[in-house]
């Protein structure tokens, strides 16, 4: 979205952003004091130790929590019009199709749910299962799919709106390293193809690293972010990259950063 001067806007602004949760055990301070600028075709990772308020920060970008100071708007406009605008897809950690209908019946769920024709349905669930590369298999269920193939299904359906704004929670965090590498790689492909925006939780260095144009360190108690990195790197990265020395000094950067916020879990 462009301003009156034709400037593009800040997809994501959070000026002095505040969650305290209150709990019966007293409040938790979730975010204080964060500020942050994401911008149209970034691919920015949070990373921290458990507890510094990734989940949270995502959640109140998605309108599912309320700050409780400072501001944030989405593509120029505050969550709760940014939610009823579509502007974005959101990845859970768990794929979470349902076992009963096919990878196609999944991703039209959402569509159909809104009142998309069935006709819009199938185009668009056809056209993000070939982003994802998983054309062939449409009206398998879930079950007969790896773990890989059903996260790639559950990104195809938070494509399926085609909004340009993509939040991802820890999308690969229950897969092996194998099957991690391979879905980095092809979701960095399809970052280039869509030029969508992404936020993206992670609770591993390499990972951040690999796919950033810019890493958000985060600490806990409270949560606030203590390292904000521009990468340095190329936008196209093959695997190996992971071995030069830029990539070695970004992601011991980060570690550092994690340890000067006391990060223990990581
Ligand atoms: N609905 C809630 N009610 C009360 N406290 C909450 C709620 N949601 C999160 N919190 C607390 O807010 C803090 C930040 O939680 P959040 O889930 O954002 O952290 P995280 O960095 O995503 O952690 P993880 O890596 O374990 O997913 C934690 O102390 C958590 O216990």
């Amino acid at each position: 979205m462009k301003d009156l001067a034709g400037v593009e806007a800040p997809v994501i602004e959070a000026r002095d952003l505040e969650l305290t949760f209150h709990t019966n055990d007293g409040p938790i301070q979730a975010l204080t004091g964060v500020n942050l600028t994401i911008n149209k075709g970034d691919f920015v990772s949070f990373i921290g130790p458990s507890g510094c308020g990734k989940t949270t920060f995502l959640r109140v970008i998605a309108d599912l929590e309320q700050p409780t100071g400072g501001s944030i708007t989405v593509n120029g406009m505050t969550p709760e019009a940014a939610r009823k605008a579509r502007a974005y897809g959101y990845v859970f950690q768990a794929a979470g199709l349902y076992p009963w209908r096919t990878i196609m019946g999944n991703i039209c769920l959402p569509l159909e749910i809104v009142g998309f024709s069935r006709a819009e349905q199938r185009e668009r669930a056809e056209r993000v299962l070939d982003l994802v590369d998983l054309a062939g298999f449409a009206n398998k269920f879930p079950w007969q799919l790896s773990g890989g193939m059903q996260q790639r299904a559950s990104i195809a359906r938070a494509l399926a709106f085609d909004a340009d704004l993509l939040l991802m929670d820890e999308p690969f965090g229950a897969l092996d390293e194998i099957v991690r590498d391979h879905l980095n790689e092809q979701l960095l492909a399809l970052w280039a193809r869509t030029q969508k925006t992404i936020g993206f939780v992670t609770h591993s260095i390499p990972e951040a690293v690999y796919l950033s144009t810019k890493i958000v360190v985060m600490s806990p108690r409270p949560g606030r972010i203590t390292d904000v990195i521009d990468s340095p790197l190329p936008r196209e990265r093959p695997l190996d990259i992971r071995d030069s020395p830029e990539f070695i000094a970004l992601a011991h950067r980060v570690r550092e950063g994690l340890r000067d916020g006391h990060g223990d879990t990581v």
